[in-house]
């Protein structure tokens, strides 16, 4: 039980987590002359200035109730763990807040951090890493208790011995080294270690990723029984939409530093609103294909954290890109010139002649005089073999003149939806739940 006496600020209302516009960038030219770049000519001046930031982490909301588990997912280098660093105080945020228990991390003194660090406790891919192969287990559980003060030496034993028991070990093995059991079970003894200071909030990065899939499933059984057992909330990440399913009361689904969809699991597995969210959800294979309604397929990489596409940061990759106001086109008309543009940019036609090109891509002219004027001029580039001349005039004339490019959507409610927490940040929900109508 949580001693609410104990923090002032905590109301009945307030979520065991609550983050706000929490932002972490990296300076990349930290290390000793790591952004300078010297000139090879050895004429010019000998070196200039290029610092970088990544920006790892930009202005991300959420809060986690008592008891649920978030689940988080995105693909690699989107900045989930980044997210769980800041959230435990490994790394300082560059800016937003975290209240814990109604009490903001940042204005706490050291001892009072000290303390909070008890309550908050971390569990990693690698189940070997945080296993000194020279302790025996019973040390490696009671480590944690030591450091906090916490019980007397018979207490620590007896207190180890029980969570193995609770994790799904042996007592007895108390006295044997991490080298003797198998990944799943030194899993199972970094949970016993984590649960030994009484944590309120647990964050597992990736916990069972490095485990073959049966023992996956074994690790997550447990998981939730655990947080049955003693009262838990978890931040669970990964990049498996099947494990986060499993687990998940709800999900939040980051891309490039930013949450894009937060929102039930069911509804969100359902019902996925972001194209993001859609195209992850169809990349998940199925027995019956059928069964799924359209596919659509992520193109391309994550783009760069250092200098992300202005607007909606998923827009470059995005397969439903908003029409510029200025045309006056059909969807489906935009659907080709879509797919055109794709196409210019992977270089995946033959361009042989201006008027096939059209024809493969268009179906008749475009009604929009201007549109067509572009068009044509992009597919002339490539018969003449400019390919990047190309890509930069579709880019300037439809991708960068579309909201997505102009203006960043923020995580806003979708009314109409069962349940309140549904957020999406999309150009194509309004508030109201209905697209937004771009004409
Ligand atoms: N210390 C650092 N200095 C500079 N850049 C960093 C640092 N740590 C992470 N990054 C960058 O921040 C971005 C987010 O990384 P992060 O590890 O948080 O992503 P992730 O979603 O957890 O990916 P993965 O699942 O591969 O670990 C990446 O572009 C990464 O290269």
């Amino acid at each position: 039980m949580t001693d609410v006496s104990s923090h002032p600020e905590e109301s009945e209302e307030d979520p065991l987590v609550r983050v706000s516009g929490l932002t972490k960038h990296f300076d990349n030219s930290s290390g000793l002359l790591g952004s300078y770049e010297f000139a090879p000519d050895g004429l010019s001046f000998p070196f200039t200035h290029n610092p970088e930031t990544v920006r790892a982490v930009d202005g991300v909301s959420f809060e986690i109730e008592q008891g649920e588990t978030l689940g988080l997912v995105g693909e690699s280098g989107c900045g989930k763990s980044t997210l769980a660093r800041v959230l435990l105080q490994l790394l300082s945020p560059t800016d937003g807040d975290i209240h814990f228990q109604g009490e903001n991390l940042a204005e706490l003194s050291n001892e009072a951090l000290r303390q909070r660090r008890e309550d908050i406790q971390m569990i990693f891919q690698d189940p070997q890493s945080s296993l000194d192969p020279r302790m025996k287990i019973g040390a490696i559980i009671e480590e944690p208790m030591e450091a906090h003060g916490l019980r007397d030496a018979t207490g620590r034993e007896q207190r180890a011995k029980e969570l193995l028991e609770s994790v799904g070990l042996e007592p007895q093995y108390y006295d044997r080294y991490p080298h003797e059991f198998s990944g799943g079970q030194r899993q199972r003894i970094n949970l016993a270690r984590a649960l030994s200071v009484d944590p309120d909030f647990v964050v597992l990065d990736e916990p069972t990723s490095a485990l073959d899939v049966s023992i996956q499933a074994q690790i997550l059984n447990t998981l939730q029984d655990l947080q049955t057992e003693f009262g838990l909330t978890y931040l669970f990440i990964s990049h498996d939409l099947s494990v986060i399913r499993h687990i998940s009361d709800r999900v939040a689904v980051m891309y490039l530093g930013e949450l894009v969809e937060v929102g039930d699991v069911d509804r969100l597995f359902e019902d996925p609103r972001h194209p993001y969210t859609q195209a992850l959800l169809s990349s998940i294979p199925v027995p019956d294909p059928r069964s799924r309604g359209e596919r659509s397929v992520l193109h391309g990489d994550v783009p760069s954290p250092i200098n992300p596409p202005s607007g909606c940061r998923f827009r470059t990759r995005c397969p439903a890109l908003i029409v510029p106001a200025e045309y006056d086109i059909s969807d489906s008309e935009w659907a080709d010139v879509r797919e055109l543009i794709r196409a210019v940019d992977r270089r995946s036609f033959d361009a042989d002649s201006v008027s096939h090109i059209q024809e493969q891509f268009l179906d008749g002219r475009l009604t929009d005089t201007r549109c067509q004027e572009v068009v044509t001029e992009a597919i002339e580039h490539t018969v003449a073999d400019e390919w990047e001349r190309a890509t930069e005039l579709l880019q300037t004339e439809f991708a960068e003149k579309s909201v997505c490019a102009e203006t960043a959507p923020s995580l806003d409610s979708i009314t109409g939806e069962p349940t309140t927490d549904r957020r999406v940040a999309c150009h194509l929900h309004g508030s109201e739940g209905e697209p937004i109508q771009h004409e």
